[in-house]
């Protein structure tokens, strides 16, 4: 059976990255693809639709799933069309706020629902081991680190609030620290955290761990936004035919 593809963002750096990757997943096709101001443009072949027809085509085409990398208002007026056709929704958005966060995960209440900050399989490698790391080194300072490129609109991003999640659950700290100035020593149990914007940097996340003489770095560099892409298709492949639910990347490797 062939799945059902929608792209939204479709012009965007991701957008476009998805739609080629759609053309190389065996078991996947491009429904339809829009963008907000489309101007008769293609990308790989497909033709995109304006964004104010998205609820119409996706009644009209019924695709199995809608894959969204978009902006935070945006990807919620995409899931509440999916809530009204019932289907599957995949975003890769970053830089909800609480309130969007719980509107995005009220709707998995009717559709299946996997938001992942981070499509990488490495990405999800260092967070499964990002935690143990923190309580092996009890005590230790730690400091995050990430780059990306300078249209980048939210920061810190999506994956660096995903790793300060799972290091602050695994360790007793006292709150993060967003950069530094003037005289403003590091404070017992800070985690630092340093947003860098330049050039086209493609994903950079560090995390540095140090005291008693010694540090260590972990590391994940994204190369090309391909990698994103191609495990928002494979998660659009694993969430088709789900039931209504919150899932994220984890359930996707881990199958
Ligand atoms: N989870 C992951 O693995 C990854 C997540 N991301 C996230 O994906 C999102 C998009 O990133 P990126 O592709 O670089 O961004 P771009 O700005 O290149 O693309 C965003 C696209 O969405 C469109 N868009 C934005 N707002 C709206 C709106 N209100 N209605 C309709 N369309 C809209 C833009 O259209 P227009 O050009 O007209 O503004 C553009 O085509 C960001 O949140 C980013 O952090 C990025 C990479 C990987
Ligand atoms: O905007 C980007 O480019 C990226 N955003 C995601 C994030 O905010 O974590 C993932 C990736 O690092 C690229």
């Amino acid at each position: 059976m062939t799945i059902g593809i929608a792209v939204t963002g479709a012009a965007g750096r991701m957008g476009r990255e998805v739609l080629a990757a759609v053309d190389d997943h065996d078991d996947c096709d491009v429904a339809f693809a829009v963008n907000r101001e489309p101007d008769g443009e293609s990308v790989e072949g497909v033709s995109l639709e304006p964004a104010e027809t998205f609820a119409t085509l996706l009644a009209e085409s019924e695709p199995d799933v809608v894959i969204d990398f978009t902006g935070p208002e945006s990807a919620l007026e995409y899931a509440q069309a999916c809530v009204d056709t019932g289907v599957a929704f995949v975003t890769g958005t970053t830089g909800f706020d609480d309130d969007e966060r719980a509107t995005l995960e009220a709707a998995s209440d009717e559709i299946p629902v996997l938001h992942a900050p981070n499509f990488a399989r490495g990405v999800q490698a260092l967070v499964n081991v990002v935690g143990d790391a923190v309580q092996q080194l009890e005590g230790y300072d730690v400091e995050l680190v990430e780059t990306h490129h300078n249209a980048k609109r939210d920061a810190p991003s999506g994956t660096a609030n995903r790793l300060l999640e799972e290091i602050e659950a695994n360790g007793d700290f006292a709150g993060r620290k967003h950069g530094r100035e003037g005289f403003d020593p590091r404070e017992d149990g800070e985690i630092g955290v340093h947003v860098l914007r330049a050039g086209n940097v493609t994903g950079e996340h560090e995390i540095v761990i140090a005291d008693n003489h010694e540090e260590v770095r972990l590391t994940h560099r994204a190369e090309d936004r391909g990698v994103f892409a191609a495990g928002a298709v494979d998660a659009a492949a694993w969430i088709a035919g789900a039931k209504a639910g919150w899932y994220d990347f984890a359930d996707v490797i881990d199958e």
